[in-house]
């Protein structure tokens, strides 16, 4: 019996009961996620870090409504995803749910203020006085003002994901999913877009879980989960990028 939903009221934006999700059956059968119970908390930014297969993408498709338990139960935003239907899942996405990858998947044909507010678009939603206002904001801290009239292909990766950051931010979603969001970015800008991250939590109360294997990422993080064989094998709070080092070794030592 899954544990009846969370909601929003006790600060918990996403919950895995005893969730599992399995490719195959049988002796062949891939345990991607075993048995997962976690949550993550109102204005937490969480790393989710783990050797190669442990789990980090499925854990983060399934928590996004992107992919589909094989048992057990996900809640976002008090919501069930795995009773809901793809129709109610892409809805829960598009209103509550943001998104930064490390290719920024930004529109070129768009410029940055058509990409930022592309999202309210999509969602057939007419931009508030209020949303405005936010937007003008994001914009103005993630340093773009002088580039709103720009396409992406004229603006250096830092930049870009800087856009796309404020695109996340702009519908204050419940949760933003970031996939190795300085992936592909240099040590200067990786820096620019983590002190970013870590300061629309402290200061917004903005959730945040990124996927990386990079320690020094996880580093800007409050809390550090670990993954191994589809199974949370560490979860710490902030630790310096040394101390994520062993940990990943550890959970290698698991995976080994
Ligand atoms: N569609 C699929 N069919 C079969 N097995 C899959 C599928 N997707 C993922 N897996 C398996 O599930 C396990 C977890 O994969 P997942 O992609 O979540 O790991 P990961 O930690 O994100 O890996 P990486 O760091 O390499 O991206 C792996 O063993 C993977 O091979």
């Amino acid at each position: 019996m899954i544990t009846p939903p969370t909601t929003r009221s006790d600060g918990t934006v996403v919950s895995f009961r005893q969730a599992s999700k399995s490719y195959g059956t049988g002796p062949g059968a891939v345990h991607a996620l075993d048995n997962i119970d976690v949550d993550i908390r109102q204005g937490e930014f969480t790393a989710i870090m783990g050797p190669s297969g442990s789990g980090k993408s499925t854990f983060m498709n399934v928590a996004a409504g992107l992919d589909d338990v094989s048992s057990g139960g996900v809640f976002v935003d008090g919501q069930p995803l795995h009773t809901m239907d793809d129709t109610a899942r892409t809805l829960l996405r598009r209103r509550r749910i943001g998104f930064i990858f490390q290719s920024f998947n930004l529109v070129p044909t768009l410029t940055v203020t058509e990409n930022i507010t592309l999202p309210f678009r999509l969602a057939g939603q007419q931009i508030t006085q209020d949303e405005q206002h936010w937007i003008d904001h994001l914009v103005r801290v993630l340093g773009l003002t002088e580039r709103t009239g720009h396409k992406p292909a004229e603006l250096s990766g830092g930049q870009q994901q800087r856009v796309a950051i404020a695109r996340a931010l702009a519908a204050r979603p419940a949760i933003i999913f970031a996939d190795e969001p300085t992936g592909n970015l240099d040590t200067r800008s990786s820096g620019e877009v983590l002190r970013l991250m870590r300061s629309a939590a402290t200061e917004y109360g903005q959730t945040i879980a990124m996927v990386s294997h990079d320690p020094i990422a996880a580093s800007y993080a409050d809390r550090v989960l670990v993954l191994a064989d589809g199974r949370i094998v560490a979860d710490h709070g902030r630790l310096d990028a040394q101390q994520i080092s062993g940990l990943l070794l550890t959970a290698e030592g698991v995976v080994a």
